[in-house]
């Protein structure tokens, strides 16, 4: 089966976040998963339905695998349970709420693809700056398949005072 190469968004608000972060970099082989290359890591505003918790730490991934795009959503859940986070299906769980770990599918190759439990690109690739800017660093010239350069997407984006991404350390490997 061939490669293809992706990109996946991870970020966590709870506990120690980058230790967090590195755990879910050290999960994904078992899971069929190659990490190429890390951003750096960027302290963010809380974005979406809960404002008010903790700042995010976030980072993106490049990625190698064979995974269909099913599958490949399904390692990402499988490395957040493995991480203690509260499933979607739990009375628990908060949409947008603090989280140990998120990692989401953000592209898989030239992909677009829709079903009822994944969207491909991510629905929010371009209109989340603490997606957009880890991203960049990992490939200045980053394109979605629909041919939208992702540095005029964050270009667009409205300048908000509650949606700010920091510098915070060093790539994750
Ligand atoms: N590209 C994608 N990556 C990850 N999840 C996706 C994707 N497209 C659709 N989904 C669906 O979105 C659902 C909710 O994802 P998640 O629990 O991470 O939500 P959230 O992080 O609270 O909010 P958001 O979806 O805005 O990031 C997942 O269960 C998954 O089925
Ligand atoms: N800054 C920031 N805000 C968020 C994040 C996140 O990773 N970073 N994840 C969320 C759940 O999808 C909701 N809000």
């Amino acid at each position: 089966m061939a490669q293809r190469i992706g990109y996946l968004g991870l970020g966590s608000n709870v506990g120690v976040p980058r230790e967090n972060l590195a755990a879910a970099v050290a999960a994904l082989p078992a899971h069929g998963v190659c990490v190429l290359a890390s951003s750096s890591t960027y302290e963010t505003d809380p974005v979406g339905d809960v404002l008010d918790q903790p700042d995010f730490l976030n980072a993106c991934l490049r990625i190698a695998t064979e995974l269909e795009p099913e599958e490949l959503l399904g390692a990402c859940k499988a490395v957040e349970r493995e991480l203690g986070r509260v499933a979607q299906e739990s009375p628990d769980y908060v949409r947008h709420g603090p989280r140990p770990i998120d990692v989401d599918l953000l592209l898989l190759g030239e992909l677009e693809y829709s079903s009822e439990r994944l969207r491909l690109p991510h629905r929010e690739v371009t209109s989340r700056r603490f997606v957009l800017v880890p991203l960049l660093d990992l490939d200045p010239e980053l394109t979605l398949p629909s041919g939208t350069r992702l540095a005029d997407a964050l270009a667009a984006l409205p300048s908000g005072e509650r949606d700010d991404v920091r510098l915070a350390g060093d790539p994750l490997l």
